[in-house]
């Protein structure tokens, strides 16, 4: 399965849209951190993420302190960002701001 790096300019174009994400150049991917009231709310919203990203197929690079949840997306396959992060990235916002 062939999956393309976005463009330079659809790229820009989805970041623009995803105001809370910040583009990591290095990486290739974005990334946004969640803070929650405590450890619980963090870890339910991070069992909700993981279920999206089952069904996606499509699996995020994160981490855990607390009530913080960092998140990190990219395309292994594509070797940087496609369509199905910022599918990903739209689909977690939706989590937190319905
Ligand atoms: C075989 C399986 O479809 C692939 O390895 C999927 C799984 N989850 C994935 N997640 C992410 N973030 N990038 C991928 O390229 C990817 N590939």
């Amino acid at each position: 399965m062939t999956i393309e790096q976005l463009s330079e300019a659809d790229r820009a174009e989805a970041l623009d849209a995803l105001d809370e994400w910040d583009f990591e150049e290095a990486r290739e991917a974005i990334t946004r951190s969640f803070t929650f009231a405590d450890f619980s709310q963090a870890f339910a919203f991070m069992t909700r993420v993981a279920l999206l990203a089952e069904k996606a197929d499509h699996h995020p690079e994160w981490s855990n302190v607390w009530n913080r949840v960092d998140i990190l997306l990219t395309t292994h396959d594509a070797g940087g960002l496609s369509h199905r992060d910022i599918d990903m990235a739209e689909a977690i916002d939706a989590l937190v701001e319905p």
